[in-house]
């Protein structure tokens, strides 16, 4: 332990107050902890001291004029943090929150996710911290094409190729394709998540989602069982929770919850997917008002949560899965889904789960199947965009569907004979970590002192 305890003080001291940045190498470290003492060639070639260092990042000024001619300011950032198996590859986070510590950990986690799905791709990731609620749509193009103004000149689609995350959709992508058109004249994939009239791949957008589906599918099908009337407790109601909501409602799982930054929206009987879909589909709508409709439901406004932790997490259900944001399952919410029996957690959400809810996870053998290996279908559908970019083609729905089911039974299979091999097969999270890492570490390797 003596090396990895090394590693993570020298993380810390050279990259102060960035927690989230650090939480995210602690887990992963201390995981393969073992797996590095019997293969030190990684060691001798301080793999894993070049791993938590990002080959490059770009923090910039994006200034942009509001509806009433203002000047606003915000900061941009670009991650690039490995390009040892591919062009650097991640999305783009637009949300208050956004901090040179938040883009960090989420592109240290991407390079992983990346090398699990066994395509050739590298990590990155983006965003500012933009608050795009309550903005115009002209708004939203302004702050897009300054923000492309500065990161054009170091992206293309064989160098970086962002996508979309929070706050990032089809929209925002297709004003940023069309200010990078502009500036370099290059109609090229250098960005995904592209609306389907630019170039986009069928399915992009829903295929995070549907990802995570056909992950847990997977996760239950090893244990002999299946999604057929599973109650699930689903937090955000964004891309990623609405497209999971659909694929889990066509599994014929029960869907017991979703929640938004306003609160979560409960009903015991299961909600009304496609009711959901079309409220957070239409401008002005919010969650509260499937009320209207179905009087069975209940709305917990986000006030009453209990002060550590969400009320989504504090009905009883079967299946867990965090869709909304990180650290978003807390120490009492992982007590309380435990204390309700509720052992199987499917994370949707870049590390929701905080280190101490993760704990108590592993002490009662709760079956986890994390992030950076659940929600991997998008980033893997969005490898297939470049595919069909590059090649100048377009692939029919069924075709991605097929391909994006193939790479999330892959990577299940991977973590879980990774597992089985490094302690057992239920840690899925263990299994990810030690197979991410093999695959980059190696390549790395192969490339001498890059
Ligand atoms: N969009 C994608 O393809 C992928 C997204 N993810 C991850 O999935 C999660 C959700 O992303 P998307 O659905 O794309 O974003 P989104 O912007 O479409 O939706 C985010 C949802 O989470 C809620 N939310 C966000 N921040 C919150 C906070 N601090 N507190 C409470 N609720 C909050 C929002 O109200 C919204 O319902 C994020 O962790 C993201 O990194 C992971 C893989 C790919
Ligand atoms: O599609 C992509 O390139 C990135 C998706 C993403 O940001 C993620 O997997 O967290």
């Amino acid at each position: 332990m003596e090396y990895i305890e090394q590693v993570l003080k020298s993380v810390k001291s050279s990259n102060p107050n960035e927690t989230e940045f650090y939480q995210a190498v602690e887990e992963v470290l201390s995981s393969i902890n073992q797996y590095l003492e019997i293969n030190d060639k990684y060691q001798k070639n301080s793999i894993v001291e070049r791993l938590v260092e990002p080959e490059r990042q770009v923090i910039f000024r994006v200034p942009w004029l509001d509806d009433l001619g203002n000047v606003q300011v915000n900061r941009g950032f670009r991650i690039e943090f490995s390009s040892s198996l591919g062009p650097f590859k991640g999305g783009l986070r637009f949300h208050p929150s956004v901090n040179q510590s938040v883009v960090k950990f989420l592109g240290f986690e991407q390079v992983l996710k990346n090398a699990l799905t066994g395509l050739p791709l590298g990590g990155g990731k983006g965003g500012a911290d933009f608050n795009p609620k309550d903005k115009s749509d002209h708004e939203i193009m302004r702050f897009c094409q300054s923000y492309m103004t500065e990161l054009f000149r170091h992206i293309g689609a064989n160098t970086d190729v962002p996508a979309g995350d929070i706050g990032v959709g089809a929209r925002e992508i297709g004003y940023l394709f069309g200010q990078y058109k502009r500036i370099t004249n290059q109609f090229s994939g250098v960005l995904t998540g592209k609306p389907e009239s630019l170039n986009g791949s069928s399915l992009r957008t829903e295929a995070t989602g549907y990802g995570v589906a056909y992950f847990l599918s997977a996760m239950l099908d090893a244990k002999g069982d299946s999604l057929t009337g599973k109650r699930c407790l689903v937090s955000g109601a964004g891309n990623v929770a609405l497209y999971l909501m659909k694929k889990l409602d066509e599994y014929d799982a029960v869907i017991l919850s979703c929640s938004d930054s306003k609160g979560t929206l409960y009903s015991k009987n299961g909600l009304d997917v496609k009711l959901v879909m079309h409220l957070k589909s239409e401008r002005g709508a919010e969650l509260r008002d499937y009320l209207n409709e179905h009087k069975d439901a209940e709305f917990t406004p986000v006030n009453q949560y209990p002060s550590d932790g969400h009320q989504v997490w504090r009905y009883e259900a079967d299946i867990a899965l965090p869709c909304a944001t990180q650290n978003e399952i807390t120490k009492d919410d992982a007590k309380a889904l435990v204390e309700n029996r509720c052992l199987t957690v499917c994370e949707g959400a870049n590390m929701p789960t905080t280190p101490e809810a993760m704990k108590i996870f592993k002490e009662h053998n709760v079956y986890l199947g994390p992030s950076k290996a659940a929600n991997a279908g998008g980033v893997a559908t969005s490898q297939f965009e470049m595919a069909q970019n590059a090649s100048m083609q377009k692939w029919q729905s069924e075709q991605v569907d097929e391909k994006l089911q193939q790479v999330m039974k892959s990577i299940f299979n991977t973590i879980s004979v990774t597992a089985k091999q490094y302690s057992n097969e239920h840690d899925l999270v263990l299994g990810a970590n030690i197979a991410g890492f093999e695959r980059v570490a190696d390549a790395m390797l192969k490339q001498g002192v890059v």
